[in-house]
Order: structure tokens, then C-alpha cells, then sequence
């Protein structure tokens, strides 16, 4: 338990930083940035008048118009009036604006939506809702919040009856959302039944019976479930509760929130802080569910309610404990399906359609930037991880799809989505992570019969996550090399599940045979190099020689293969077993996804020292494999002079590399020797070098003076710019059928080379 001095400390810097966070710079959380040019009178004049005049009489003649010619279609306002903000109450509608300005960040940091957060200073609900209506014709849609029950009950109902564009109460149904994707998890988990679980639920308010009604539209019982509100339990005894409350009154002989926890197995808390005991969560049935999500501070803190019961399963609204069950993980991305098919409200179709995908969601492995985000590479289903985490890059493209594809089977979309592919990749661009050529990359690998991927290292876990998820996606067929007992040790650790058909314990008795075939094949291959066959027998029993024999003879179509210490002697297996191409050599290209799109360095990992001659080579190895990606390379041949600037060896050296493509390969796009700002800019390098073959084309491919320079670039991208490196790419094998990859290569390194592996290989005969 944390001690209470400690506590107090925590609190006090929490607030100073929180303070200072707000006020630092420019006060505030959000500013307004223009979407088009300004800079000249030209701009002006079309921004404002007379220009602007045009999309104003468009819109007069069609209202419709609005969505073409401003940014109505993005724009959503979150609206209070403060009186129900977070578990604070109502603290009136100005100070709930950190809140509102904090849901406006949300927005736009997770789903790209615009925000206006709009504080309505009055608690009359008519003044409310005809404020609301008066503005809304401004909006997409209109996220209502922090609005205490009942009035925003009816400030709901009435504005969803009365607008057409899509209003939602977020501390209703995201919260309900949220909550019951992690209820249907936790009970998954603890293999109770919903419609036999008993559920308290503490708080009468507008998250609390928000959720009661998701909980029980999806199988829990009505006579299960007890509420409480702030005078105890609603029991149809009680003369003084509303109609809302009316509705969840139970005519069990239970009075207190402490009486009618005895014996559950779900708390629901949507009240305030600290109000379950110690005592009332050891009195709770077996694995109980504890969901305290009062927020800041939730009903019950998490080392008291884990030190009460080891059993049981815990989440709060916070973003510092495990299970953030909170509804940030729903709203940005309900409104953003609701705004991509201009949906005219909200419905429970598309309510529940979220529920599933996070519920659904939750059991894939997490990508690798989320176990880097929170330190923690141990994030799989379970107890501790019922819901998505906030930071995942796939939230917007699972729940926004989902929540668009049910608008337009309920029918409530003004708009439809035929291509969805398409749109998952307009949602992964709103968000920066566009990556069309590993997408690109990916649909070449989905092949009517995948490949058989064999992986060297299959008994390490990032090798068993990436091949269940190429497995899954229909990129290849894995083979796992490697003790079948620890592949099965980990997927029961980490509740991951794999056919024991994908894996293959080579150097279990039941492989003798195979082992024999393998090193036969070898010893033909080598016999004149110094191997016998009861050497090439040994050799076997080496998880990279058997996987490279696993390719050589058929079994398996392509692999990867882990690397030690250094890329360079790893190779030398693959040049014993396999064919090169003519020009025989070997060299390595890595894809770096930039800002500016995806670029092709070269070679990053086997030529240490290259001459002109060896240069050459990599630009014709890198060229061909560019195109087969399906882009036409443009190559920069990089040096620290440019044309001649300099005669140093190691410039001259990419001069003639230069001049031997140029001869040998005149219809390449390729220059140089030029420094790595002039490949990069196009107008200086046609302005300076107008005799230049690249003409003012973007260079994509860029082939540096050595290895040093190649890995040393990359690697500093990768860190100081943000970019993504997939590879390396092994390219100079007759068939492209073996990459390398490090031992400790992240998932998503292995998926994508697993994926760049499937999409080169050729099927063995
Ligand atoms: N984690 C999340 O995603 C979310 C968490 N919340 C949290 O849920 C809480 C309620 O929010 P919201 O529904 O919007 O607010 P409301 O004002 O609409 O409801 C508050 C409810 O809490 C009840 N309450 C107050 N004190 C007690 C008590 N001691 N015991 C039992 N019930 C009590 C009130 O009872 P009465 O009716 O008698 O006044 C009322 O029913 C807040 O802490 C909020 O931060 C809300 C939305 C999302
Ligand atoms: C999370 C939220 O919306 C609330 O606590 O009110
Ligand atoms: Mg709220």
C-alpha cells in the first residue's frame, strides 16, 4: 500500500505540474490553425471577401453544400454547462472548461476531429437545449458532457429527436461502451455468465445508468442488478426517486451500498471517491470484478482493493493502473465513423458494434509502439488488460469501421462506404501512419496460397506474436524452428494460441529422418568444400542451417533467419547453400518510411568497404527490387561532394560508379556523385546542376559511398527523424528466399520483413 505522506506528496506535484502544464506558453490546451493558404492578397481575397461570397451562396442554395465548403463534416463541439464535471459535480460551466478544451485534445490527437468546446453557462434545461439547436447547424456532430442526471436525460433525448447530426452524451454511452467491452472480457476471463452474474452498480447518474441499460441490453439479468445513489440502495420502498431511478429499484430487502455487495460478483462505480471498503470487496463472491471509475479519484484505490482480494479483477477511469476503463477509448472514434458517413445520430447498432471490436480488439497482440509506449512487453489478455490500451494505433481503424459499417446497415448513414479498404487507409493517413507501399507490400504477400515462412528463432516470443499475426492475416504459412515444449510454454504464458502444425521441433527424434534428408542435400552442396556427410549431419542439429535447408529443399518457400552479433558472418551459411546472381554479390537495402514517403537506402549491412564496381552493382540490385515493389527507383549516388566538386578517392570512386551505369544502363535514373541535401532538393539541384539526368524528379533511392555511411544515416533517421526502417532486405540471391533479421528484432519488424519475405519469394518447385 502507498504510504499516506507519499500520497500527499504525489498529490501536491500532480497539481503544481498540472498547473503549470495550463498556463505555461499559450494559456490552454487548443488554438485555431488555418486550413488554406493566407499569405497573399490573392489568398485573402478568396478566404475572405469577396471570394468567400461563392461557398455562402452555395450553401444558401443547398445546405448540404456546408459539408463541401467548410468544416462543418469535422468539426464536432463538446458542450457543458459544468454540472457534472469528472466526480468534481458541479463546479459550474467555466471551470469545467480544462475539461472540455481536454476532450477537444482527445479529438484530435486520436481520430483527427476539430473541437470548439462550447460552456453554456445556465441549468436550465430549455435554455440548454435551445442553445445547442441555435448552434448546431456550425457542427458535424455534438458531443454533450459532463451534463448531470437527470436533465441530461432529457437534454439528450430531446436534441437527438430534434437535430439531425449526430448528438451523443459521452458520460452516457462512451462510458457504457467502454465498460461493457471490459465486462464481457472480465467475465470471458473469470468464465462467469452474464446472465447470471450479480451486479451492483454505485451511482443513479448519467454514466451509471447509461451502463446499467448497455449492461442489461447485453444479458445481465434486471433482477440482478442493484443501484445505488448517494442515500443508498433504490429499492422500489424509496418514495423520493425520479423516474430514471424508478426504473432500476429492486424489491431485495437491501438498504446500504455495504448490504448489497455481499455475495456479488461486479461492482460498477460511476459515483464518487473512495465510498467501497476493504471489507465490502472481501465480502464480494469469487474472482470479483471491480470496476471503480470515478474519476479523478475512483470509489476504491487500486493497491487497497487488490490487497483485499488477490482475486480480483480491477479497473478505474485513471491512465496510471492497469484496465483504464474510460471514454476516451470510444468517443473520438465513434464520431469519427458517425462523421465519415454523416450518420444522423448514434444509434444502439452502432453502439454495441464498438462494444464488440474493442471487446474483439483485446485479444490480438498489441503492436509494438504500444509495449514501448507504456515500458511493458508483457501486454496480453488477461486480468490485467481487459481493454485496449489509449495509445493504440489501431483503435481509430477498428472502432470507427465498425461504428460506420453498422450506421449504414441500420440505416442512419447520409453517405456510404463501399471501398473499405479504402477508408482504413484514409483513417490510418488522418492519423500519419500512412504507409501505402507496406500496405502494397502486404497484398503482394496475400497470395492465394500464402508462402511457408520458416522462422529460425521460433521459440522466441516476438517470432511467435508476428507469425500468429501473418498466419492470421493470410500473409504466409509459418514454420517455427525450435523445442515445441517452450513454443507451448510461452503461448500458455502468454494466452496466445498457434496449431501445433506450425511448429517444428528440428532437433526432436521424430525429425531424424528429415535431419538425414537435409544433410544429405547439404553434403552434395558442400562435399567438395571439406564437409562429410556426418559433418553436415551435425549441422543439422544448428536451427540455421536446418532452416536453410528447409528452403533449399523445397519444404519451405522463404525464410528468416535470426542473427547473433554480425549480419556479415550469419551470411556466410547463405552463401554455401544458395545460388547468387551474376554479378555475385551480396548487399542489403532498408525501406524508410519518411514524411515524405518511403526511400530505399543502400547497402546498409554487407559491402563494408565497396569499390566503384561493387557500387554499381548495389544501385542495380536496389533498382530491381524498387521495381519490384512497384516503384520506378530514382537514384541519388551520395557522396560529400557534388559532380566533381572533389577528387578525393572516395569521391571519385561514386564518379565512376556513376559513369559505369551511365555506359553500361543508360535508361536508369541515376546521378551523381551529389551530397544527400542536393538529392533531397529538387530545385536547387536542377537550379546548380541543370545538366543533372534526374531532371526535378524526387530521388528514392539513395546508394551511399560505404557501409558506415549507409548504417549511420539510417539508423539517425530512424532515432532523430521519426522514420520507420523495415529490412533489411537481402537482395543478390538467384531466388529471394533468405532474410536476416536480429535476434532481438521487435514484432513489428517481423511481421514486416515477414511480410517483404512473402512478397518476394517465389514458391519452391
Ligand atoms: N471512467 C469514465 O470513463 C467515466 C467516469 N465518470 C465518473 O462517474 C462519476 C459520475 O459521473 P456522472 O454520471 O456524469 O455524474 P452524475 O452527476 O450524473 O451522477 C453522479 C451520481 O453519483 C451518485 N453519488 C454521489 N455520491 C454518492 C455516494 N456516496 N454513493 C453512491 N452514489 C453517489 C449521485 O447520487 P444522487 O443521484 O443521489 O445525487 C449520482 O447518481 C464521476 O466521478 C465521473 O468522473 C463519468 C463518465 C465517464
Ligand atoms: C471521463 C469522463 O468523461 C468523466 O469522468 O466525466
Ligand atoms: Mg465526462
Amino acid at each position: 500500500m502507498i504510504p499516506e505522506t507519499n500520497m500527499e506528496t504525489d498529490k501536491k506535484s500532480l497539481r503544481d505540474e498540472a498547473l503549470a502544464y495550463h498556463a505555461e506558453g499559450r494559456p490552454g490546451k487548443i488554438e485555431v490553425i488555418p486550413t488554406k493558404p493566407y499569405s497573399t492578397q490573392k489568398d485573402l481575397s478568396l478566404a475572405y471577401s469577396p471570394g468567400v461570397a461563392e461557398p455562402c451562396l452555395e450553401i444558401e442554395k443547398n445546405p448540404d453544400n456546408a459539408y463541401k465548403y467548410t468544416d462543418k463534416g469535422n468539426l464536432v463541439a463538446v458542450i457543458s454547462n459544468g454540472t457534472a464535471v469528472l466526480g468534481l459535480g458541479d463546479i459550474g460551466a467555466q471551470a469545467g472548461k480544462p475539461v472540455m478544451e481536454g476532450k477537444g485534445l482527445l479529438f484530435k490527437t486520436f481520430a483527427d476531429i476539430d473541437v470548439f468546446d462550447i460552456e453554456v453557462d445556465t441549468k436550465d434545461t430549455e435554455k440548454f437545449i435551445e442553445t445547442v439547436k441555435n448552434i448546431s447547424v456550425t457542427f458535424g456532430g455534438i458531443n454533450l458532457e459532463d451534463i448531470k442526471a437527470p436533465e441530461c436525460f432529457v437534454i439528450e433525448e430531446r436534441l437527438k429527436e430534434e437535430l439531425s447530426i449526430p448528438v451523443m452524451h459521452d458520460d452516457q454511452h462512451g462510458t457504457a461502451i467502454i465498460s461493457a467491452a471490459a465486462l464481457l472480457n472480465a467475465l470471458e476471463i473469470t468464465g462467469k455468465k452474464i446472465g447470471k452474474v450479480k451486479v451492483v452498480v454505485n451511482g443513479a447518474g448519467a454514466a451509471a445508468v447509461s451502463c446499467a441499460k448497455l449492461y442489461i441490453a447485453l444479458g445481465v439479468e434486471p433482477k440482478n442488478m442493484v443501484m445505488c445513489d448517494s442515500k443508498g440502495v433504490l429499492s422500489v420502498r424509496r418514495k423520493d426517486l425520479n423516474p430514471t431511478k424508478a426504473r432500476f429499484a429492486t424489491s431485495r430487502d437491501v438498504n446500504t451500498l455495504e448490504e448489497a455487495v455481499k455475495g456479488a460478483d461486479v461492482f460498477l462505480g460511476l459515483s464518487v471517491a473512495d465510498v467501497l471498503t476493504s471489507e465490502m470487496v472481501q465480502s464480494m463472491a469469487k474472482n470479483p470484478i471491480v470496476f471503480a471509475l470515478a474519476n479523478p479519484n475512483p470509489e476504491i484505490r487500486y493497491e487497497v482493493a487488490h490487497a483485499a482480494r488477490p482475486d480480483i479483477i480491477f479497473a478505474t477511469g485513471r491512465s496510471d493502473y492497469p484496465n483504464q476503463v474510460n471514454n476516451v477509448l470510444g468517443f473520438p472514434y465513434i464520431f469519427r465513423g458517425a462523421l465519415d458517413v454523416r450518420a444522423t445520430k448514434i444509434n444502439e447498432e452502432m453502439k454495441i458494434a464498438a462494444v464488440r471490436a474493442l471487446a474483439e480488439l483485446t485479444k490480438e497482440p498489441v503492436p509494438d509502439m504500444v509495449a514501448a509506449a507504456y515500458n511493458d512487453n508483457n501486454i496480453t489478455f488477461g486480468r490485467e488488460y481487459l481493454i485496449p490500451k489509449a495509445l493504440d494505433p489501431r483503435l481509430i481503424t477498428r472502432i470507427s469501421m465498425a461504428v460506420a459499417k453498422a450506421a449504414i446497415e441500420s440505416g442512419v448513414a447520409r453517405k456510404t462506404i463501399t471501398d473499405w479498404d479504402a477508408y482504413s487507409q484514409e483513417l490510418e493517413n488522418r492519423m500519419g501512419r500512412d504507409d501505402k507501399l507496406m500496405r502494397s507490400i502486404r497484398s503482394m504477400a496475400r497470395t492465394a496460397t500464402p508462402r511457408r515462412l520458416v522462422f529460425s528463432e521460433g521459440d522466441s516470443l516476438n517470432t511467435i506474436k508476428a507469425a500468429i499475426h501473418l498466419l492470421s492475416d493470410g500473409i504466409a504459412t509459418p514454420i517455427l524452428i525450435g523445442s515445441r515444449s517452450k513454443i507451448h510454454a510461452l503461448l500458455d504464458e502468454h494466452k496466445l494460441s498457434l496449431d501445433d502444425k506450425y511448429i517444428l521441433d528440428f532437433r526432436s527424434d521424430e525429425e531424424e529422418p528429415r535431419r538425414q534428408r537435409y544433410a544429405t542435400l547439404l553434403y552434395s552442396k558442400m562435399s567438395r568444400k571439406g564437409i562429410n556427410h556426418a559433418e553436415a549431419l551435425k549441422y543439422m542439429m544448428q536451427r540455421d542451417w536446418f532452416t536453410l535447408m528447409m528452403v533449399a529443399s523445397g519444404d519451405a518457400d522463404t525464410s528468416l533467419l535470426g542473427f547473433g552479433h554480425s549480419y556479415i558472418q550469419s551470411l556466410e551459411p547463405v552463401r554455401q547453400v544458395f545460388s547468387l546472381q551474376p554479378s555475385n554479390r551480396l548487399a542489403t537495402m532498408q525501406i524508410v518510411t519518411t514524411k515524405r514517403g518511403p526511400m530505399f537506402f543502400a547497402d546498409t549491412a554487407v559491402i563494408p568497404s565497396p569499390s566503384a564496381e561493387d557500387l554499381a552493382e548495389i544501385a542495380l540490385m536496389a533498382a530491381k527490387t524498387v521495381r519490384r515493389f512497384g516503384i520506378e527507383p530514382v537514384i541519388a549516388m551520395l557522396s560529400y561532394s557534388n559532380f566533381g566538386t572533389d577528387e578525393e578517392p572516395l569521391a571519385l570512386k561514386v564518379t565512376k560508379a556513376v559513369e559505369i551505369l551511365h555506359n553500361q544502363y543508360p535508361e536508369l535514373l541515376v546521378e551523381g556523385e551529389m551530397k544527400a541535401d542536393i538529392a533531397l532538393d529538387r530545385e536547387s539541384r536542377v537550379h546548380l546542376y541543370p545538366f543533372n539526368k534526374l531532371g526535378d524528379r524526387e530521388v528514392n533511392t539513395f546508394i551511399f559511398p560505404n557501409l558506415s555511411a549507409a548504417n549511420i544515416s539510417y539508423k539517425l533517421v530512424e532515432m532523430l527523424g521519426g522514420a520507420e526502417i523495415n529490412g533489411p532486405i537481402l537482395m543478390g540471391l538467384s531466388r529471394a528466399n533468405v532474410h536476416l533479421v536480429s535476434e532481438t528484432a521487435s514484432v513489428r519488424t517481423l511481421i514486416n520483413l515477414g511480410m517483404i519475405a512473402a512478397a518476394e519469394a517465389t514458391p519452391a518447385k
